[in-house]
């Protein structure tokens, strides 16, 4: 495997006293695809929550570009945040902002920047998602495909190093959620951005995923890791299972 972008070290998940995953470990190659799947509750969001140091770790380490981010604070911690983007389910975009407003948004919070450096690199953003010509439309007047592009060009406002999405073709029908999967596939290709995904698209997973990560509720860890289509033929039934009831549902 290339250089390693990420690196989760026994890292133990949870809500203080829950423990919902144990000795979770794996590697991400700089610019790979990896989705995060697994039965419905086995943790998907909760090991991505701990990812982005949203949720803290009472075991493990979480390393983003060599750096953990569950023991930094300060100046460290922000210098590891800015090099990850979150898209989260909702898209969570400002209704009240125009959807150039959105994209800036990060740019003044996170940057010094002046007004005009900021609008031309928000513009450049929605011209990777395909929406340049929407900047001054509020986020209400698009299409749920839109918007969800709307938010993966906020995400890449401050061109972060990994892109982390949870859920991204929740409530899209199969050709708009398909839709988003090339985008995924372009923007990876195009600016090497590596791609940290929670799905249970199946249809998703074998388009975008170089490897999955394979979540177990019932053992609190991870089953398996590999390319899809290697899972898909495991002898382990609990994981091919999982992906051929979802073929033949
Ligand atoms: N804020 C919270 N406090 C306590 N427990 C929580 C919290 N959020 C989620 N959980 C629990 O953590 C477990 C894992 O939830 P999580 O949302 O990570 O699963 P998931 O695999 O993403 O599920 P789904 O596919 O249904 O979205 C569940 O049992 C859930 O009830």
């Amino acid at each position: 495997m290339s250089e390693a972008i990420i690196q989760v070290k026994q890292l133990q998940c949870g809500y203080g006293d829950r423990i919902i995953l144990r000795d979770v470990s794996f590697d991400v190659a700089k610019g790979e695809i990896i989705t995060i799947l697994g039965g419905s509750g086995c943790g998907k969001s909760t090991l991505l929550k701990h990812m982005i140091g949203l949720l803290p770790a009472p075991h493990g380490q979480v390393l983003i570009g060599g750096e953990d981010l569950i023991h930094a604070s300060g100046e460290t911690r922000q210098r590891i945040l800015a090099r990850i983007g979150v898209m989260f389910q909702s898209g969570a975009l400002f209704g009240s902002l125009t959807v150039l407003e959105n994209v800036m948004l990060p740019l003044a919070e996170y940057t010094a920047l002046n007004a005009d450096a900021r609008e031309t690199i928000a513009r450049l953003k929605l011209r990777l998602v395909g929406l340049e010509t929407f900047a001054d439309f509020l986020p209400s007047a698009l299409s749920g495909g839109m918007q969800k592009r709307a938010a993966i060009a906020r995400a890449l406002a401050l061109d972060p190093q990994v892109l982390f999405l949870d859920e991204p073709s929740a409530g899209l029908d199969p050709f708009t959620s398909g839709e988003l999967d090339a985008l995924i596939l372009q923007l990876a290709h195009s600016l090497h951005t590596t791609f940290i995904v929670v799905s249970h698209e199946l249809a998703s997973i074998f388009s975008i995923a170089d490897r999955a990560i394979m979540l177990d509720k019932q053992t609190q860890g991870v089953l398996a890791i590999g390319p899809p289509l290697t899972l898909a033929s495991h002898s382990d039934p609990r994981i091919s299972h999982f992906f051929n009831r979802h073929i033949h549902s």
